[in-house]
């Protein structure tokens, strides 16, 4: 799948202003925001992208007193591994986990490491997530659970649960460069018997109450509109860990969540971005 990145600077920059166009970019469908210099940019998928975002951008900063240059360009699949890795840094979770790619050189020895092969384009922007997830999952006791990893990219996060003792993990992702990668990962981190890779969407949780642990690092959107499948496919005091999460789409989340009365247990936050955990 392709992706489209918009580039948007601001004259003056300010946090406030860039926190209020992420959220918007959020609400159009906008998956992961990087920071640069005076302002940041934004990936969607290709055929998510709305050409008149960039008009809402140029107005809500007009609305701050602030001028926005706004630029947008397609990311083709083909070019992943090259942007990936030259913005990619390991993650290190908890002191007790390591996420890192085969190019870095890191002595160090954690708990847990897992060798994550470059194949996604928009990892940076994920780190957040991915790290609250991550710190959740050890925090959580995976010993002998069925664990559902929904948009699961590299397949980091059900590796982790695997290592953890999961007794099977299925990892579902929309996106084929993804699906590949989650499959070599897996291999790769010593896995590969307890995992089952699928390339699709929510629509692939036909099995009512399989799982006892189910990770969803997506977006809102995707979140709020897919949480009764997700709900349906766990079984009773079963657990959900949501990311992917503006801190400000915190309350859209928790209505969506306790319209299915879902419990909350858990809630973590890294700087803009917020992790909530649930039981049924
Ligand atoms: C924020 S990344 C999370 C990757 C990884 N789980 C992590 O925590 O680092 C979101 C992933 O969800 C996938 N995705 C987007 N929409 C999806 C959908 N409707 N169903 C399944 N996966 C989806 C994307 O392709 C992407 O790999």
């Amino acid at each position: 799948m392709d992706y489209i990145e918009l580039k948007v600077s601001l004259t003056p920059y300010s946090q406030e202003l860039a926190d209020v166009l992420v959220a918007e970019l959020a609400d159009a469908g906008f998956e992961s925001f990087d920071d640069i210099e005076n302002g940041f940019n934004g990936y969607i998928q290709e055929n998510l992208f709305k050409d008149d975002i960039a008009n809402t951008v140029r107005q809500v900063a007009q609305d701050f007193g602030a001028t926005a240059a706004v630029a947008h360009s397609k990311i083709v699949s083909q070019n992943w591994n090259a942007v990936w890795e030259s913005n990619f840094e390991p993650i290190v979770v908890d002191d007790e986990c390591i996420l890192l790619a085969h190019f870095h050189n890191v002595d160090k020895p954690y708990k847990y490491r897992i060798v994550m092969e470059p194949k996604m384009a928009f990892g940076t922007g994920h780190h957040e997530t991915t790290y609250l997830m991550a710190s959740g999952i050890l925090k959580h006791n995976c010993a002998g659970k069925t664990v559902l990893d929904m948009g699961t990219g590299t397949g980091v996060l059900g590796i982790l649960a695997a290592m953890k003792g999961a007794k099977e993990v299925d990892a579902i992702d929309i996106d084929t460069w993804s699906y590949e990668s989650a499959l070599e990962n897996a291999a790769f981190n010593g896995v590969a018997d307890r995992t089952n890779v699928f390339c699709g969407n929510a629509a692939l949780l036909t099995t009512p109450e399989k799982y006892d642990l189910v990770l969803a690092n997506i977006n809102r959107n995707i979140l709020i509109n897919d949480m009764p499948t997700y709900y349906r496919s766990m079984k009773p005091g079963a657990t959900i860990f949501f990311s992917g999460i503006l801190l400000e789409d915190i309350p859209a989340i928790e209505v969506s969540a306790a319209a299915l009365r879902l419990k909350k247990v858990g809630e973590n936050r890294r700087n803009k971005w917020a992790f909530l955990a649930f039981e049924k």
